[in-house]
């Protein structure tokens, strides 16, 4: 049997007089990709900000790696393994690819303060080892070539492999991907669930967001449905296809197969313009 590498149990967030999330309880099997699927304003992204830090619960637990983290903050839970990629892009436009990714490794580096100011040898071989690192992620992705690119001159489509990239260089044990398909066609969409089954074959447990069904059924090992903040169902692709609740709130016609929020559409036509 595996174990779980990330438990979830009662966690509630309230917005005022709303319950984005109500009393969930969930696993995450170690090795696993497991898909977090449900109707708009289900309280996906919200139980993603929780997981990450990002917001704090109402109430609840969440424990990772056996260890209750439901109080440390963002960079902890970074530092523990924990790393996410967003709903849209958070790029930074005017840095090149590579300089976006090693971003991704702050928090791995172990020089104090005076190394940087005196460039010491020590922190010349931990930037060096900061830039292979880079470089191997976007090689993983397949951009490797589009290192001294700047960012806002990728497509969109590229731009969001850069935010993965970002989201892997530190080997995460844990990562949270809110709705990578947004916005991509469905050749990239293909290619983005060969991704996630290579990250997943690295050794990363992955928590995947996501409205696109073609992206979700091939990927994902186990699936958890959300509707109304609380959790409808829990199983395998196939359980989760045949689920008669699953498909009056969600499968049956009420999800949108290709859905793209208005940010994400400015990003992609900047991108599109620039490109
Ligand atoms: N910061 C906030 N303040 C107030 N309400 C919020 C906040 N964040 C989310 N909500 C509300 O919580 C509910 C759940 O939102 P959430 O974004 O988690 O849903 P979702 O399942 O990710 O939706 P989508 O698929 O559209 O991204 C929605 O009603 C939303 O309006």
């Amino acid at each position: 049997m595996t174990s779980a590498l990330l438990e979830i149990a009662g966690l509630t967030r309230r917005f005022g007089g709303l319950v984005a999330v109500r009393d969930v309880a969930m696993e995450v099997a170690q090795g696993s990709v497991h898909g977090l699927i449900g109707p708009n304003g289900a309280g996906k992204t919200t139980l993603l900000n929780l997981i990450s830090g990002h917001i704090p619960s109402s109430s609840g637990r969440i424990a990772f790696g056996g260890e209750e983290i439901t109080r440390w903050a963002v960079d902890r839970r970074a530092r523990a393994g924990i790393r996410r990629t967003f709903q849209n892009l958070k790029l930074f436009r005017d840095m090149t690819v590579l300089e976006n990714v090693m971003v991704g490794m702050h928090g791995e580096t172990h020089c104090e303060i005076w190394h940087s100011l005196l460039r010491t040898r020590a922190q010349r071989n931990e930037e060096a080892a900061i830039v292979e690192r880079a470089r191997e992620a976007l090689d993983f992705v397949g951009l490797l070539h589009l290192s001294d690119t700047k960012a806002d001159e990728l497509p969109y489509g590229s731009q969001r492999l850069v935010e993965m990239a970002r989201a892997t260089v530190a080997r995460p044990k844990l990562l949270l991907l809110d709705e990578p398909a947004a916005g991509l066609n469905g050749a990239e969409s293909r290619r983005l669930v060969d991704l996630i089954k290579a990250i997943r074959a690295g050794g990363t447990t992955i928590l995947l967001v996501e409205h696109h069904m073609d992206v979700v059924m091939p990927s994902c090992d186990c699936i958890t449905v959300l509707n109304y903040g609380q959790r409808l169902a829990n199983g395998s692709p196939a359980e989760i296809r045949a689920h008669p609740e699953v498909i009056k709130a969600y499968l049956g016609g009420g999800y949108r197969k290709r859905r793209t929020t208005p940010e994400q559409q400015q990003q992609m036509e900047l991108a599109r313009a620039a490109s």
